[in-house]
């Protein structure tokens, strides 16, 4: 390795469910500048709430435009913070996982003949057949059961692709776009997951996809890391294979960025596009997770994640191909009402202020005096079902009108008890050396952190750099991805985690019988098949 002495940055991007960030970080892994957008205040015109449009059975999707456009605005934010985008050698990126871009037939040519005196916006704007079916969709059931049946059932399907059929992987959806709306997947020439979509963007032309946020479509093989033959056919005709194009490891070197950028906003000629990939993917290669060590991820969803060594077919949740060569594979378990059932709930009892919803906490105790919820706003993943309110007193009875304050807690130990007991099924055990690591915009609020700490009886740390470990693993993919290339040494270090919530000595003697309350409670939840 070689040590240079001229000034160099890294970009990372973070297009996730509600907004668009960015951040520029030093070789020596410091924040320098960031920006975000938020799609729905910064971009009204696309009228989305929470960053998606909802439709009336399940689905989910978002206007791909809007993405486009949010890069535009971001750009020109960074150009306002005073980045200097000649001393950035690398950039690389995460996107909310499963979503799926169609480019329309010439998009790749419009790409790679973009004027840098227009927004990228106002050239792309015929470039996508239909809106992006995202994460949230749960309309593709009959889809999901057809896909195992033809590829040997639901436990074959999980042993190949990491999970048996879920309604948001990209699989179901392009099989049910295939079935119900064929003229716009004939129409698509080309199928890029957000990620390799936002990447593309970047690079002048389309991008692989990266094989850990790959595993997320129910098409991988995630031993061999080629796509499964009968999955894909299951899912499309015989042009799917090249609309997906061959995936790559997450750390490769794609090619220098597009000319766009370089005329612009004044990028080297050679600056590095790293393979964009997940932003649960992302999160894990920024946390740098220790054995036993799992990432508590509060976006809009909230996600479990963990390192894994081998590829095991999980009982539940997924196993994907890890994004970096030290996490050759790592697991995820998401929940849909993460954030936005929080919020949801935060208005309906106090209005718009955290503060005022931690006020109502501050007058319940732990363990709720036996009152327990289970708030689903959206269809939920973990345990597949429908949207619903159950609560229930100490007793077991259904609370009929509970106070606002016993409303507030129950919400959130519920959700805590939810992760906890979902993630035992999925094969966590807690010991004396486990610790939650937390991210996402959730991560700041200090009441719902100790209520994780006492629901798992672990302490919970978050990253010093950055409250995001998506945005900032991005960078750091970045930056690690070019030096290996490049043969260049930088000064860069392992992030530091700082404990914010420690269990109470009678976490345990609260909480574990709630667990097994809570797992009788799912029981008589309607499940969707
Ligand atoms: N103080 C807080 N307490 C709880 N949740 C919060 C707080 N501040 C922000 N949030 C939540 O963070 C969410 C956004 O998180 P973010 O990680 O940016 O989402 P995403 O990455 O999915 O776009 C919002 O929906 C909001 O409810
Ligand atoms: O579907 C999943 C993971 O499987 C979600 O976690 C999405 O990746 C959205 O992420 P956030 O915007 O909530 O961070």
């Amino acid at each position: 390795m070689i040590e240079e002495t001229r000034k160099k940055t890294f970009l990372g991007f973070d297009f996730s469910t509600q907004r668009l960030k960015a951040v520029v970080i030093g070789e020596d892994y410091v924040v320098q500048q960031e920006a975000d957008v938020e799609f729905d205040n910064d971009l009204p015109e696309f009228r989305t709430f929470g960053g998606v449009v909802r439709g009336e059975r399940g689905e989910v999707t978002a206007p791909t435009l809007l993405w486009v456009k949010a890069l535009d605005m971001v750009m020109d934010r960074l150009v306002v913070a005073g980045v200097d985008f000649s001393s950035i050698e690398a950039l690389s990126g995460a996107a909310q996982q499963h979503g799926s871009v169609w480019w329309a037939k010439g998009s790749e040519s419009k790409l790679s003949n973009l004027s840098p005196d227009e927004f990228l916006h106002t050239q792309l704007a015929t470039a996508f057949v239909v809106d992006s079916p995202v994460w949230m969709d749960s309309s593709t059931t009959a889809d999901c059961r057809a896909l195992e049946e033809a590829v040997g059932g639901p436990e074959e399907l999980a042993k190949i692709t990491g999970s048996t059929a879920y309604e948001r992987f990209t699989g179901s959806q392009i099989r049910k776009m295939f079935r119900t709306r064929e003229r716009a997947y004939q129409a698509t020439e080309r199928i890029s997951l957000i990620s390799s979509f936002a990447c593309s963007l970047f690079l002048g032309k389309i991008a692989p996809i990266d094989l850990s946020d790959g595993s997320g479509m129910n098409l991988l093989d995630i031993h061999t890391k080629k796509w499964c033959e009968k999955a894909l056919k299951a899912c499309g005709d015989d042009t799917l294979e090249s609309k997906l194009g061959a995936p790559v490891p997450t750390w490769s070197v794609l090619g220098n960025i597009s000319p766009y950028f370089v005329k612009r906003y004044g990028f080297k000629p050679d600056c590095k596009v790293v393979a964009f990939t997940g932003d649960n993917c992302s999160a894990l290669a920024g946390f740098r997770l220790r054995s036993g060590w799992v990432g508590l991820s509060l976006g809009t969803s909230d996600t479990l994640l963990l390192g894994l060594s081998a590829p095991a077919a999980p009982p539940a949740g997924h196993v994907l191909v890890g994004p970096t060569e030290e996490a050759p594979y790592m697991a995820l378990l998401c929940f849909a009402n993460g954030s936005l059932t929080r919020q949801y709930h935060r208005d309906r009892l106090v209005g718009t202020s955290w503060d005022d919803f931690t006020e109502l906490l501050r007058a319940t105790v732990r363990g709720n005096m036996g009152y327990m919820g289970i708030y689903y706003e959206t269809a939920e993943i973990v345990p597949r079902a429908g949207a619903g309110r159950w609560v229930c007193e100490g007793a077991g009875r259904r609370a009929e009108r509970p106070q606002p304050q016993f409303e507030a807690r129950a919400l959130l130990e519920g959700q805590a008890l939810a992760r906890r007991a979902h993630a035992e099924d999925m094969g966590f055990k807690i010991d004396s050396s486990s610790r939650l690591v937390a991210t996402g915009g959730a991560s700041v609020n200090k009441e719902l952190l100790q209520i994780f700490a006492d629901v798992f009886n672990t302490p919970v740390y978050v990253l010093e750099e950055h409250g995001n470990a998506a945005l900032l693993g991005a960078a750091i993919r970045a930056a690690e991805v070019w030096s290996a290339d490049a043969g260049v040494k930088l000064t860069g270090s392992e992030p530091t985690l700082s404990p914010v919530a420690t269990p109470y000595p009678d976490s345990e003697k609260i909480y574990t019988p709630m667990l097994t309350r809570y797992r009788l409670m799912i029981q008589d939840i309607p499940k969707l098949q």
